[in-house]
């Protein structure tokens, strides 16, 4: 009989650890070859990793260099980086002190230097400076009411973008006349460039219209000022930038398939895909569990079924959680009582929501466990309280930042 629960703690570390940015970044260094000059400015959650990696392999070819990262994901000095940490996923002062400082370090170069930009996501929320008129204050509600909105990140970004004096290709165009090559981890579905971290120095294929369809769709009740902001359009094509992904949510799904199948489970990867609402998500898993149980489809048992991608929270609670916590509590409600089953949901980046955990697992006991402690997941998820609940019963997965980025990675072992 098989440990469902270890095994599910060695898929989730090694698959993680496949998708960590070192050996990506060194092997585009060396298809690269950059000569001298190189200023490194590396934003998002994985941006200490990244640029360690990339000073590592150019030592001394590299001038100087600014790294902006979450709080707590950086760890030390990288040999003359500026370093420093910010808000997320709502940015803050240190978001705009740090941003000003990249734009000091590039604003001035030639058409000779070159700047090496690493961008994984939380970039939005920790690379920001407003336009003109446009408060922190503005943008800090701004984005919590996006956030809660349960619009996705493409939609999101398209907002944020249009807000801002270095998203949308924006910062690329304070960079000229240096050139840009962009080495990118991403977090958002269809790796679309444009979106991942609000993409600073790609062609923005978002309109002023799109904005206006969010708006309404979402019904944002925003201020005239704002509204009115929202009207800069951003630049649509750039002649200064290269951009290549190094890592994605595909990759992490195909390492745990690999994982599991080297542990003995029959293995498929559903989707790399998944972005419908959470606690959906959750329902939707555990009635893939039930098939598998009464009929064992679509996989013989033991098995493992993979998925991978970025579900949304519309949250209406005043709980504390993450949308993987979420989803697991959610598919508990659907497995209740079946023997040798798991459900596992992580974030890469080690922080689900606003919490210190990166997911959650559940089983067939998990209902009956938190109703012996009084607890109703009825009630949990009305509240978006998955937090509390899951960590009563032991249910969090606690990894601490990874020092990467590539979505969520969600799956079932069933034996
Ligand atoms: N109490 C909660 N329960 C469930 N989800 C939440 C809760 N609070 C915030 N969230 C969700 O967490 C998301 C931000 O989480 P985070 O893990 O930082 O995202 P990302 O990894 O994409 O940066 C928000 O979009 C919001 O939908
Ligand atoms: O920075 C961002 O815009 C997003 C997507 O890249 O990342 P995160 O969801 O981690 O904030
Ligand atoms: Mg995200």
């Amino acid at each position: 009989m098989k440990n469902l629960r270890e095994d599910a703690f060695r898929i989730i570390k090694s698959s993680i650890d496949s998708v960590l940015p070192e050996k990506a970044i060194q092997q585009e260094l060396e298809n690269l070859s950059l000569d001298d000059n190189i200023h490194i400015v590396s934003i998002g959650k994985a941006a200490w990793r990244m640029a360690k990696a990339a000073k590592e392999f150019l030592k001394n070819k590299v001038k100087d260099g600014i790294v902006i990262t979450k709080y707590g994901h950086s760890q030390g000095d990288i040999g003359g980086l500026q370093i420093y940490e910010a808000g997320h996923p709502i940015p803050d002062e240190n978001t705009i002190k740090s941003t000003k400082k990249a734009i000091e370090l590039v604003e001035n170069l030639r058409e000779d230097d070159v700047v090496l930009f690493l961008v994984s996501g939380g970039g939005s929320a920790l690379f920001e400076l407003p336009v003109e008129g446009v408060t922190l204050e503005d943008i800090k509600n701004v984005t919590d009411m996006l956030l809660k909105s349960g619009a996705n990140i493409v939609e999101i970004n398209t907002v944020r973008k249009h807000l801002s004096r270095v998203k949308g290709g924006n910062f690329a165009k304070l960079v000229e006349p240096a050139k840009i090559y962009s080495l990118v981890l991403s977090d958002v579905l269809g790796d679309r460039l444009d979106s991942i971290a609000s993409g600073p120095a790609y062609p923005d294929s978002t309109t002023i219209k799109d904005v206006e369809k969010i708006i309404k769709k979402y019904d944002l009740q925003l201020s005239e000022k704002i509204l009115q902001a929202l009207k800069n359009e951003t630049p649509k094509h750039l002649n200064n930038v290269e951009t290549r992904i190094i890592g994605s949510v595909t990759k992490v799904c195909e390492s745990a398939a690999k994982i599991a199948q080297h542990l003995g489970y029959n293995t498929i990867i559903l989707t790399t895909t998944l972005d419908c609402e959470a606690k959906e998500a959750g329902s939707f898993l555990a009635a893939i569990v039930r098939e598998e149980k009464e009929r064992e489809r679509p996989l013989k048992t033991p098995c493992a079924i993979i998925l991978g991608g970025e579900t949304v929270v519309h949250v209406r609670g005043k709980g504390k959680g993450g949308r993987n916590q979420e989803l697991v509590l959610s598919a508990a409600r659907g497995i209740k009582e079946y023997q040798e089953v798991l459900i596992a949901s992580v974030g890469t980046d080690g922080t689900d929501g606003p919490t210190d955990a990166s997911g959650g697992i559940v089983d067939g006991e998990t209902v009956n466990r938190l109703q012996e402690k009084g607890i109703d997941v009825e009630k949990v998820l009305i509240d978006n309280d998955s937090y509390n609940a899951l960590q009563s019963i032991g249910g969090l997965v606690i990894t601490g930042p990874t020092g990467t980025n590539v979505n969520d990675l969600t799956f079932i072992l069933c034996d």
